[in-house]
């Protein structure tokens, strides 16, 4: 089968810095990664030029089979891809209106809207919250608001920037709890991450950039 996103010839640099020289990456479909690195070794610099909020000095794509530039980025990609900031911005609204954002901005229809929110209510436990005022929650509610945000958009990639970061106990377990949700679907999902029980989850696969190239390591073995 093809690769949901293979990358080609990647370049970066910021001012003289050469930050990334990464000669492939592919990303198959329903797999989960995570991308390790050392502090500014360029893993949110790579998740946002897959998210087409970064350019990329160079780079050779494919997208589901089919050559695609970067620059413009591509709407085929626009509506597959979906990048979670670590620290989520938030409307002060509902956590429910939040969630149901992307959706109204894409123009589905209302009752379609309330049944999706629902939905993705119910599979991030927060039905709780469905009322409260985002700027009020935990950074590990905030974060599973954010993660329903950004399932109800159906993407068939999520870019996940340091999801655990912060978060300890319970709080952190619940995010991690998701992932494997995601990936059960048949979406893949890149997360950059230092978190070692996010690193060590079974059939997630590490991606590690160093001196800006990025080592493919093997994939856990399911427990
Ligand atoms: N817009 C920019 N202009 C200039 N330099 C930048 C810009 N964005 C990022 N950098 C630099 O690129 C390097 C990589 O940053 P990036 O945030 O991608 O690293 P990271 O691996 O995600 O780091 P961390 O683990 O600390 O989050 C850093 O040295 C950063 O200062």
């Amino acid at each position: 089968m093809d690769a949901l996103l293979s990358i080609r010839k990647l370049q970066k640099k910021f001012d003289q810095r050469q930050l990334l020289n990464i000669e492939n990456l592919s990303i198959a479909v329903a797999q989960a990664y995570v991308l390790t690195g050392s502090n500014g070794s360029g893993k949110s610099t790579l998740m946002r030029i897959l998210a087409g909020l970064e350019s990329a000095d160079t780079a050779e794509v494919k997208f589901l089979g089919e050559a695609v530039s970067l620059s413009p980025y591509p709407r085929v990609m626009r509506d597959a891809i979906v990048y979670v900031h670590q620290h989520p911005v938030m409307f002060s609204t509902s956590v429910a209106d939040n969630i149901a954002y992307g959706l109204t901005v894409r123009g589905v229809p209302k009752n379609i809207i309330a049944e999706k929110v629902e939905e993705a209510i119910a599979w991030a436990g927060i039905a709780h919250l469905r009322k409260s005022i985002p700027t009020y929650l935990s950074g590990g509610e905030k974060q599973r608001v954010a993660l329903a945000r950004a399932r109800v958009l159906e993407p068939k990639l999520l870019l996940l920037d340091e999801p655990t970061a912060n978060l300890d106990g319970a709080a952190r377990e619940q995010v991690i709890a998701l992932i494997p949700t995601l990936v059960g679907e048949g979406r893949s999902v890149i997360m950059a991450c230092h978190d070692r029980d996010l690193i060590a989850l079974p059939g997630v696969q590490r991606l590690k950039l160093r001196d800006g190239t990025l080592e493919v390591k093997e994939i856990n073995l399911p427990h």
